[in-house]
């Protein structure tokens, strides 16, 4: 299933926040979504999540779920949300509830995604005896378990040391090549943007309008850390955002 939003524009009553946005989201990709602060990065997401309904435009979806699609489209935010009181494995049963799926059927989803994710030794213990990176694991993995048709990611990183975020993007990348899964990917972190992003759209700053949209055909699984040509397009993407950053940051201070 893509997804498109078609001549989206937003408002939250006298602010405008996003204009004018045309963009799809094909199916199988990854589209990362940068942009100064305060630019409707998470609104856009809201939007394509059907959380909210956008001032003008449309947001349409676009060829159907997967067949064994249990909620076509799932959120990671940056902090998580996992149940405290629930084990790993608790807390990926709470999504296959109310599906009529059997107990053997649900136990082989959670088999799988806690394989895929690395995490089957951990499937008994609470969040609390996991460090960040490893919370923000099982919160992929919970999303992988309904096998959504896009997954929508807001600053899944951004808690997480840098070298966490490094490991847990070498995850995302090895997740993708075995299995191509749909994401809108929305980050500050620009480094985060080529490597994982098939496609980044640069937002101007508030209200968001589509600057520029890169397109990154080096495969995910070639994008090494610290590789020239990966250095080369963030300065690129950089030089797009440094004038409307700083704008963006001023103006906030003097709100
Ligand atoms: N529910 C709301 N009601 C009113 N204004 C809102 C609401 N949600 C967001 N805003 C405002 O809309 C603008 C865009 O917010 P949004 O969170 O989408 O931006 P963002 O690009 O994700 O920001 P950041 O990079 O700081 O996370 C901001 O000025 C914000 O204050």
């Amino acid at each position: 299933m893509d997804l498109k939003l078609d001549h989206v524009s937003h408002h939250y009553g006298a602010t405008e926040v996003l204009r004018d946005i045309t963009l799809d989201f094909p199916s199988g990709q990854i589209v990362c979504i940068v942009g100064p602060s305060g630019c409707g990065k998470s609104t856009l997401l809201r939007m394509l999540g059907g959380l909210e309904q956008p001032t003008a435009g449309k947001v349409l979806q676009i060829g159907t779920p997967p067949a064994d699609c249990l909620n076509p489209l799932t959120y990671i935010f940056q902090d998580f949300a996992l149940l405290p009181w629930r084990t790993v494995r608790g807390n990926l049963a709470l999504v296959l509830e109310d599906h009529g799926l059997s107990a053997a059927a649900r136990d082989a989803i959670i088999t799988d995604v806690l394989a895929r994710t690395k995490l089957s030794e951990f499937a008994d213990a609470l969040p609390k005896q996991l460090s960040g990176g490893m919370k923000q694991r099982v919160a992929i993995a919970r999303a992988l378990a309904v096998n959504p048709a896009v997954m929508l990611m807001d600053e899944p990183l951004s808690a997480l040391d840098s070298q966490t975020r490094e490991l847990l993007m070498d995850d995302l990348i090895g997740l993708w090549t075995r299995q191509p899964f749909t994401a809108v990917y929305v980050t500050h972190n620009l480094a985060e943007a080529v490597r994982l992003g098939h496609k980044i759209v640069v937002l101007s700053r508030r209200p968001g309008q589509v600057r520029d949209i890169v397109t990154l055909n080096t495969p995910l699984a070639e994008r090494a850390y610290g590789d020239a040509e990966l250095e080369a397009q963030q300065q690129h993407l950089w030089a797009l955002m440094r004038d409307e950053a700083a704008a963006a940051d001023a103006e906030l201070l003097n709100v």
